[in-house]
């Protein structure tokens, strides 16, 4: 089977180093000429967590050539477009796309490449950028190895394919396949908004976030929020790393101080995360919070729920994108104190 990552950066540089070790026949894509040039000359090197060195091919996406039977979508959701119609050559009937993008991009992959050959899943460990040819890995390694990826047809079958594809993902960290893809999206995007959101918003580790009183039941109401607006929108939340995430809604004022302890348990092996976000402010690019906290006031808006610790994060996002400032913890977690209060 030919595989290509497509957008070898953080998270496709660790992806790509364990399916190379193991044996496959897997190209690393991406336009960082000197990542790639260092990819090729020293081989990708995994630091964090762990300590992993594997020798890989990698190419910019002006050398792709042939059929590609697999690739793995790791490339940011705001330039889709042009990404998969590039690729569109270099697939043919048979050829799948794994779409492992945070937020649900899926509808809009699969308007793209054709809605047969999308598969998607979700991707339960973190990584940074450190240099070229360099990623760490900022999960704690077992649970990576437990719980690295979800993944599932969009029909929520368990084909042939899906089986096969968890073989090579097994290869990177422990792979489950979802009947529930829609569910298994729903419950990354509500770690997503409340970690990853907070983590840009306040310029965080995910440890930072939990370790503030307010930024921590800042993200209870958070993922509060996106489970009110899931389930008013049909959304059935697949658990994730065994945990019940639905279980996270706040019924009364009286849930809260639980709901508390319980995020900082269930991410208590997270907290070296830096949100994928924050990486992109501090390289002063976009972000994905359109596509990640930014879905939840889109779809609260026809069913009349309020999401302003969201819409918080929201502007705070964009703010820094536009000043292309890094925020500033003490003054942005002001504005979650009054929305506490
Ligand atoms: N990092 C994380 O911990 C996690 C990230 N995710 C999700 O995974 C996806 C990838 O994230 P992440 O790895 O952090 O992102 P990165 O920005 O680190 O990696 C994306 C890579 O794609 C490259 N790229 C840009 N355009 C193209 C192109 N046309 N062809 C090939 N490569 C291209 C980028 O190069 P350049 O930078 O030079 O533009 C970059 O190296 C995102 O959707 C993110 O939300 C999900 C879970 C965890
Ligand atoms: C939560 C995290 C870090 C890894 O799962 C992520 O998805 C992101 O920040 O983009």
């Amino acid at each position: 089977m030919r595989i290509a990552v497509l957008g070898a950066g953080s998270l496709g540089t660790i992806a790509g180093a364990y399916i190379a070790a193991g044996g496959q026949d897997v190209e690393l894509i991406d336009v960082y000429q000197a990542h790639v040039d260092a990819l090729n000359e020293t081989g990708a090197k995994i630091t964090g967590t762990t300590d992993f060195h594997a020798e890989v091919k990698a190419i910019t996406p002006e050398n792709m050539s042939g059929v590609y039977d697999l690739v793995l979508l790791l490339t940011k959701q705001l330039y889709n477009h042009s990404i998969l119609q590039d690729l569109l050559p270099f697939l043919n009937d048979q050829s799948t796309v794994l779409s492992l993008q945070n937020g649900i991009p899926e509808e809009q992959v699969a308007s793209i490449v054709g809605r047969e050959r999308v598969v998607a899943g979700s991707v339960e460990f973190g990584a940074t950028f450190i240099k070229p040819g360099v990623s760490e890995l900022t999960t704690e390694f077992n649970r990576f190895k437990e719980y690295a990826f979800q993944i599932g047809e969009l029909t929520g079958e368990v084909t042939e394919r899906i089986e096969q594809i968890k073989k090579i993902l097994d290869l990177v960290g422990g792979t489950h396949i979802s009947t529930n893809l829609v569910g298994t999206k729903w419950s990354k995007l509500l770690i997503n908004n409340a970690f990853s959101g907070l983590s840009a918003a306040l310029n965080t580790e995910f440890g930072g976030v939990l370790d503030h009183e307010i930024s921590v039941e800042s993200a209870v109401h958070i993922a509060d929020e996106t489970i009110k607006v899931a389930h008013a929108n049909g959304v059935e939340f697949a658990d994730m790393g065994g945990f019940d995430i639905a279980s996270l809604e706040v019924k009364s004022e009286k849930d809260i101080p639980e709901r508390i302890q319980t995020l900082r348990d269930i991410m208590r092996s997270s907290r070296l995360l830096k949100a994928s976000m924050l990486q992109d402010l501090e390289k002063k690019r976009k972000t994905e919070i359109d596509y990640i906290n930014g879905v939840i006031p889109r779809l609260a808006l026809e069913k009349g729920i309020p999401t302003p610790y969201n819409d918080m994060v929201v502007s705070l996002v964009k703010h820094a994108e536009e000043t292309k400032e890094l925020p500033v913890f003490d003054s942005n977690i002001k504005f979650f104190e009054e929305l506490n209060n």
